[in-house]
């Protein structure tokens, strides 16, 4: 008997409307830079079209679905990343990273749509000599990385079908992030000192959407899609002084701004909010789930250049 898979594969086609937070954050941008297959619509909001402080007014969002259809899922990319910040503004930095998610959490449980949740490498406390694993023990240093951990324990148990992506380090062209900061302080400033012994994984937003394009549209397409905790970064890891070497590295060689950097210790670097020495993330788990590979840091941060100055050798 000859079986018809052009239907069968009808059936793992998304199609519908994605409910997509932070519209105007780094990752949101990207989200809604991507190329989306026909079928499928990204609705991109801010804190101007819903404010996740508001967990009613989230439910009746999600529940209100788009155009007469239900949502086929959500995105929630928007977060609180003031991470100096929320140690003094904890109750804003829950509301958004940990009671909005829980809200999300349930609306989608209730609509039976995926939810996919964007986390953080500060739920770890960093005390590791490698990569750290999706299941290995969380401890977060200050309020942005529990209150993150807060959003993922929500998502967890709301019974909603589920990704948590956890990523770290993440820069672009757009927004507020360490590139952008280092080419506008090497503006003015000849040498600049940055800690040397916190080591990550340098992230590109528009990779990450990458990967939350494929994961998404797996989970719509896919009642048996994996599900659960990721870890998306991009390849290979640096110390943010490593990493502002390679920025004015790049930068220089097409022109743009450029400094010296000396590496401090963190001690030489006071901040309210304490930061992982290391939290470089494993992509096993991804692998393994989604096949996804992720390209090394330093070709993603010359797309990166390229796109804010020019042509990056
Ligand atoms: N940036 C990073 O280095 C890292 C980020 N992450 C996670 O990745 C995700 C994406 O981060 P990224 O794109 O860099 O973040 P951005 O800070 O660039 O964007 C966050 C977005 O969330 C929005 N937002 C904040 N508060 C509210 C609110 N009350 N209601 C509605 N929207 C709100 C912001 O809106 P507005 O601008 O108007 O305030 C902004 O558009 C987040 O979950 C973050 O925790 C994880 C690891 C590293
Ligand atoms: C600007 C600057 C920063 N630093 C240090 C401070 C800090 O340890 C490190 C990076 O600075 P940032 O302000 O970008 O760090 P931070 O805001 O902590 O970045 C974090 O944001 C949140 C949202 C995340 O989820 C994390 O993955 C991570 O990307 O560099 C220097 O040493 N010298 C400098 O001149
Ligand atoms: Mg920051």
């Amino acid at each position: 008997m000859s079986v018809d898979t052009s239907t069968s594969r009808q059936s793992d086609t998304a199609t519908g409307a994605i409910l997509v937070t932070g519209a105007n954050g780094q990752l949101g941008t990207e989200l809604q830079r991507l190329t989306w297959p026909a079928g499928v619509q990204v609705v991109a909001v801010d804190v101007a079209d819903l404010d996740l402080t508001d967990t009613a007014a989230i439910e009746a969002r999600v529940a209100a679905g788009h155009d007469g259809q239900p949502f086929a899922a959500v995105i929630n990319g928007a977060a609180y990343t003031a991470v100096d910040k929320a140690e003094s503004d904890l109750v804003t930095a829950w509301a958004v990273n940990a009671m909005a998610p829980a809200a999300f959490g349930k609306a989608c449980a209730d609509a039976g749509i995926p939810l996919v949740q964007v986390s953080t490498d500060y739920v770890f406390a960093g005390d590791k000599a490698g990569a750290w694993e999706v299941n290995d023990p969380v401890a977060p240093l200050g309020v942005y990385g529990a209150s993150k951990l807060g959003g993922e324990l929500a998502v967890r148990t709301s019974g909603a079908r589920h990704a948590i992506v956890r990523t770290a380090w993440v820069v672009s062209a757009h927004g507020n992030n360490f590139v952008k900061t280092m080419l506008r302080v090497a503006a003015t400033n000849p040498t600049l000192r940055v800690v040397d012994d916190q080591r990550g994984s340098p992230t590109s937003a528009a990779d990450l959407a990458q990967a939350l394009h494929t994961i998404t549209l797996r989970l719509i397409a896919d009642a048996d899609a994996p599900t659960g905790t990721f870890h998306f970064s991009n390849a290979g890891d640096v110390t943010w002084a490593g990493f502002a070497r390679e920025i004015f590295r790049q930068s220089a060689s097409c022109g743009g701004a450029s400094a010296e950097v000396a590496g401090i210790a963190t001690a030489e670097y006071p901040t309210p909010a304490k930061r992982p020495a290391n939290s470089l993330l494993s992509h096993s788990a991804i692998q393994r789930a989604y096949g996804i590979e992720p390209r090394p840091w330093q070709d993603a941060l010359g797309d990166i250049l390229n796109e804010l100055i020019g042509d990056v050798k």
